[in-house]
């Protein structure tokens, strides 16, 4: 198993800068680069990385993508005065020549290209490449939007050569789209294109009809471009994590890509003066968690724009947080998307259902509804009520977002503790034991039968269930305490450990503790005051216990033939987790449990981005390979292999679709369509 992230910069791509003045090129200045890497020293995240040096792309790897031609005119320009510069840089939209940019476009090749090979080998897990100029505008026979060479897509052409890759998955969080790297990729099937990108209804640059959410790529290309508009400024937290849930990740995981590419621009996190949204910097910490979920967690995240340099560093410091597996911070703000951007999310599921079979079943019937020529749903106008409020009056005034950054980032980075998980001696744990495990010793019989009280105490029967209780309490304590990140417990009755867990957890004064439970939970605590949320995965309904607020019973039978569980957890329970906002999650795995171990590893995997990675696993001790897998996941030793992929049934796609009808206006991340008539 890789581990490791690599972090790729040179100084030297700082040499790249305008000459003359032109206030459309004058944000993409070197400071971009040298103040990102500066506040990964100030946060000591560099030494914490691989350091992996950058090189020269060469000649013919940037003939992957781009013609002779291109490549002759960037590189006559090495020797040219600056009245031949500024001449040459008006043939394009956007783009300045330095005597320098042609050196610094090879570096920025090489470095991303260093960075593949880095993980493809298996030297790191993932990396990061600090790189300028950015590439994902820049087309085989020109640059555009201060692009040069277009670095992502040569990474994804050099991969498929050299490593005989036949899925990559190129995720642009970029707030402009890419239109270089669609137009690169628009006709292969082998690279699945994703950009959100501002739009508003194709006003902002780049302007083209091309961005919008019906090019879904040409001939065998189809399906494999996905462009998310956003047709409003403001867009935050909420919109990008509905993005992902509603759109990039099921597909995703129905790609199931051998490499992920980001391109990784920061111009869509707040403060920016190009996008104008905003999203705060600790939501690329989540966006990043879930795409390490992908290709065996091999990621290689590509610097493209982001022009507001604390905003900027900020954000560049969470990704690479997260690629070294810290835990998650919490994600700010309310969790709510805005009516356009569920128009949106539910225009591109629309124009996707051709070619996706997690879409086969979706509902597209508001296409009849509408006139002809809107043809999708357009906010022509939307009252402020269904937008954000800006937090900032305007992102313009750089001082006053450098004022509410610095006081925002303060409580999101906490220290990591150098303990990651607390576990009992449990059998089978001998596998895991590492550095990062802390055995925890058992408590004596009369502290745990003290803090067993009244209801579940003549539930305890046995000495072996008291003695796993009172190591569970020893670890709750812990991840209280932030002693530890996350425990696991082996209980010879689940059901009761997972309910006495939850009791005491919110005793401890836990607020808000969310329950995964898979199996029959046979006993449901009372989750009227709204401190604990169970979303319980069983066979069937449990006698009498209909859904609500605070519990959900959703049944599901897994697949003999592989994993269909994707649609549950990013369709449900992932968007009512990340409505509840827990400060603790609680998985429990009970008897003749429902799901796979692909499942419920999954499931564990994805739900780490929550409660800041707080999680308590109690597995029932018949469960050994599943509780290895659990463990190791925690630990952060491995991703989950996520077994044959298997689309959801009608029924099961129907029942999902049912609860987020009747739940989606308590917990508004399951919102993915807009009702009609509003
Ligand atoms: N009225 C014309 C405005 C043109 N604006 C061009 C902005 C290019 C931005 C490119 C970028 O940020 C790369 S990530
Ligand atoms: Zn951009």
């Amino acid at each position: 198993m890789a581990s490791g992230t690599a972090l790729i910069y040179d100084e030297e791509m700082t040499t790249h800068k305008l000459l003359w003045s032109d206030p459309i090129c004058d944000i993409e200045v070197p400071e971009r680069l040298s103040s990102s890497y500066e506040q990964l020293r100030s946060y000591h995240l560099v030494e914490r990385c691989v350091h992996v040096p950058a090189r020269e792309g060469s000649e013919e790897e940037i003939l992957l993508v781009h013609s002779l031609e291109h490549l002759e005119v960037a590189k006559s320009t090495q020797t040219m005065n600056e009245e031949e510069l500024k001449r040459v840089s008006e043939n394009y939209d956007a783009f300045f020549f330095h005597p320098s940019t042609y050196r610094c476009a090879r570096l920025a090749v090489g470095a991303t290209l260093q960075l593949v090979d880095a993980v493809m080998s298996g030297k790191v897990r993932n990396g990061m490449a600090l790189v300028r100029p950015p590439g994902h505008h820049s087309q085989r026979n020109a640059a555009n939007g201060f692009c040069l060479f277009n670095n992502v897509a040569i990474a994804a052409e050099y991969a498929k050569l050299k490593y005989g890759l036949q899925r990559i998955l190129i995720v642009d969080w970029d707030v402009h789209h890419g239109q270089g790297t669609q137009y690169i990729f628009e006709e292969d099937p082998s690279v699945l294109y994703f950009s959100w990108h501002r739009y508003e209804h194709q006003e902002f640059w780049p302007s083209l009809k091309e961005s919008d959410y019906d090019a879904v790529g040409l001939g065998k290309g189809k399906g494999f471009n996905i462009n998310l508009p956003w047709n409003k400024v403001g867009m935050g937290n909420s919109d990008y994590l509905a993005a992902f849930f509603h759109v990039l990740l099921p597909t995703a995981f129905e790609f199931d890509p051998e490499l992920v590419i980001v391109s990784s621009g920061y111009d869509s996190g707040i403060g920016d003066p190009e996008g104008q949204m905003n999203a705060t910097p600790e939501v690329f910490a989540h966006l990043t968690h879930f795409l390490m979920q992908l290709a065996n967690g091999k990621l290689c995240v590509i610097l493209e724009g982001g022009y507001h340099l604390k905003s900027l560093g900020e954000s560049v410091c969470m990704t690479v947080k997260t690629l070294l597996g810290d835990p998650v911070p919490q994600v700010s703000g309310e969790m709510a998307p805005c009516l356009s951007a569920v128009e949106s999310i539910q225009n591109v599921r629309a124009a996707h259902k051709p070619y996706w079979k997690w879409l086969a079943y979706e509902d597209t019937s508001f296409l009849q509804n509408l006139s002809t020529k809107s043809h999708f749903l357009k906010t022509a106008n939307s009252n402020p009520s269904t937008e954000h409020e800006s937090k900032i009056t305007n992102n313009n005034d750089t001082v006053k977002v450098d004022r509410f950054l610095e006081l925002h980032m303060k409580n999101i980075l906490f220290p990591v503790p150098p303990i990651k998980t607390a576990t009992t001696g449990c059998e089978g744990s001998e596998h895991f034991l590492s550095e990062h495990v802390q055995l925890v010793k058992e408590m004596d019989k009369t502290e745990v039968e003290a803090l067993v009280s009244g209801f579940y105490a003549d539930l305890v029967k046995d000495n072996k269930t008291l003695l796993s209780l009172g190591s569970m309490f020893v670890i709750l304590d812990k991840i209280l305490k932030k002693e530890v990140c996350n425990g696991i417990a082996t209980s010879p009755t689940a059901a009761l450990s997972a309910a006495v867990a939850l009791r005491h957890s919110v005793r401890l004064g836990f607020q808000r503790v969310l329950c995964v439970f898979v199996g029959d939970m046979q006993m449901i605590p009372n989750t009227e005051d709204g401190k604990m949320l169970i979303i319980n995965i069983c066979e069937k309904e449990q006698s009498g216990k209909t859904s609500c607020k605070h519990y959900f019973s959703l049944n599901w039978k897994e697949d003999a033939e592989g994993n269909d569980f994707f649609s549950a957890v990013l369709g449900f329970i992932l968007p009512v987790a990340y409505s509840y906002q827990p400060n603790l999650t609680v998985i429990a795995v009970g008897p003749n449990r429902n799901l796979g171990i692909s499942g419920i590893s999954l499931l564990v995997a994805l739900i780490q981005g929550l409660a800041e990675s707080r999680i308590f696993a109690v597995i029932e001790d018949t469960e050994i390979s599943l509780m290895q897998n659990v463990a190791k996941l925690l630990v952060g030793a491995s991703t989950p292999a996520f077994g044959i992929y298997v689309p959801p049934t009608q029924e099961k796609v129907n029942r999902i679709k049912a609860l987020r009808d009747q739940f989606q206006q308590e917990w508004k991340m399951l919102q993915c369509s807009v009702k009609e008539g509003i």
